[in-house]
């Protein structure tokens, strides 16, 4: 192309030379014409295209137009039969989609509705008739009893072994003792006794007692509203002073149980002699739920009980004034006696500072005083053993150590028995007949308000409890 171009600028400038030759020169311009020929540079222009353009286009035309050469349809003509066809094309689709959707709708209703059949379409129901088709002679069908057999014994064997093991398994599981859901037998159960000068009142098995056995049931005889947080403020001081006050009047046995606390209170102790005149120490079983344990009496002397109120009997004024320091009195004895309903811990447990578990400790709650249970001393419980990883229930001469009891007050566990608020004492391990009844008072020594003398702390042989 580009030489074609060439060519024809060369011919165009030829013909102006030519051109110039023929005609008249004027003087300006005379002989610079002919020394300075310019380089004219032309493009082809529109019309050269054009003109070149349609040739093409022009052949092109005619051959999509023109029939195959069978007679076929030229091409221009299915293009534009087929722009004609597009609205029947979409049509038609749209038709498909929607039978497609309307199946569609009509099979998830069949679905969903369509109840399931309950037995399964046998694709050739001689399925049943046939046997192995592998090493069977034509006619003959395997004899396969020696293999039901087997399979039987296997079967019988196995369920034996079952048998053996569940037997084994039941004789290993202990029946929980029977004691253990009866309430207490309605048998001698304590004897009040006089431990030393120190500890005071005791109580003491008065017959043996198998562990986990019930060894009585009480009612409180002073019953006030405890509450762990709030226990020194005026409401509740008044109410403990009142109660504790008025169990005294009615019953001169609460003055026998608790003298230490009369006499903090103004009251002189009793003597020795108007207590058994009296039968006051017998009174002290009185709260026992009747059938539920009995008391067999006091085994007191009386030079020994003598002895023992006579600190008491020192510090007795002789009138009550009512004043703050009696109800702080009385707010002290609750703490140290009272119990409170669902806890397996007695309230002095539950002092101020007390980590011990107490259902909602900002609320009020019911502390129960009992006459019998409140003589049961503590006993601490041996320090566990490193080896052993529990506490010691004997000491290295095979004798028991540690507390023999426990409590629970009101309904709790298999104790369903227990009436609101009662306490039922139980025997956590054998018990024989003359034995100190003892529990823990669920705290270390350090916290126990009092220097402990139990047999933990004092047997030399046990002694362990000096090292907590
Ligand atoms: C709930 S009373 C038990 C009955 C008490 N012995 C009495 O005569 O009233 C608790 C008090 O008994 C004394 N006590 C209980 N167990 C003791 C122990 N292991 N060692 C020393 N004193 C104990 C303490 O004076 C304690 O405050």
């Amino acid at each position: 192309m580009s030489a074609f171009r060439q060519r024809s600028v060369q011919l165009a400038r030829q013909a102006r030379t030519t051109g110039a030759r023929n005609t008249r020169s004027y003087g300006s311009s005379h002989g610079h014409d002919h020394h300075h020929a310019h380089n004219v540079e032309e493009s082809l222009g529109t019309g050269f295209y054009v003109t070149f353009g349609v040739i093409p286009a022009s052949y092109i035309v005619y051959s999509i137009s023109r029939p195959g050469k069978n007679g076929e349809e030229s091409t221009l003509h299915k293009w534009f039969r087929q722009i004609g066809d597009y609205g029947t094309q979409w049509e038609t689709r749209n038709h498909i989609v929607t039978a497609a959707i309307e199946q569609a709708a009509h099979d998830r209703h069949l679905l969903n509705n369509a109840s399931q059949k309950k037995t399964i379409e046998l694709r050739y129901p001689e399925v049943f008739q046939t046997g192995s088709p592998f090493n069977v002679p034509a006619g003959h069908y395997a004899n396969i009893d020696k293999v039901v057999e087997h399979y039987r014994q296997q079967h019988l064997t196995e369920e034996e072994r079952k048998a053996k093991k569940l037997a084994a398994a039941a004789s290993q599981q202990q029946a929980p003792p029977e004691v253990y859901h009866q309430p207490p037998q309605d048998l001698p159960a304590v004897r009040i006794g006089l431990v030393n000068e120190v500890i005071g009142l005791g109580l003491f098995a008065a017959r043996d007692f198998a562990k986990d056995e019930y060894v009585l049931q009480e009612a409180p005889v002073i019953t006030v509203t405890f509450n762990r947080l709030r226990h020194l403020n005026a409401k509740h001081e008044m109410n403990q002073f009142a109660a504790v006050v008025s169990a005294h009047e009615l019953d001169h046995s609460v003055r026998v149980a608790f003298p230490g606390v009369y006499s903090d209170l103004g009251r002189m102790p009793f003597t020795y002699d108007y207590v058994v005149a009296n039968d006051l120490f017998s009174r002290l079983g009185r709260n026992l739920v009747p059938g539920h344990g009995q008391l067999a009496g006091a085994d007191i002397e009386k030079d020994r009980y003598e002895a023992w109120i006579g600190q008491f009997a020192r510090d007795a004024p002789f009138d009550i004034p009512k004043t703050a320091r009696f109800r702080e009195v009385a707010a002290e004895f609750i703490r140290q006696y009272a119990f409170i309903e669902g806890s397996e811990v007695a309230v002095y447990a539950l002092g101020r500072g007390s980590n011990l578990p107490l259902a909602n400790t900002t609320k009020d709650v019911s502390a129960n005083v009992y006459l019998l249970a409140s003589l049961i001393n503590h006993c601490c419980t041996p320090p566990v053993d490193k080896t052993t990883g529990k506490s010691p229930t004997e000491d290295d001469n095979g004798r028991p150590i540690g507390p023999n009891c426990a409590f629970r007050v009101g309904r709790q566990g298999l104790a369903r028995f227990v009436l609101p608020q009662h306490i039922v004492v139980q025997a956590n391990r054998d018990i024989k007949e003359g034995e100190q009844l003892t529990w823990s008072y669920g705290k270390d020594r350090s916290q126990l308000g009092f220097s402990c003398l139990c047999d933990t702390c004092t047997t030399a042989a046990s002694g362990r409890c000096h090292v907590l």
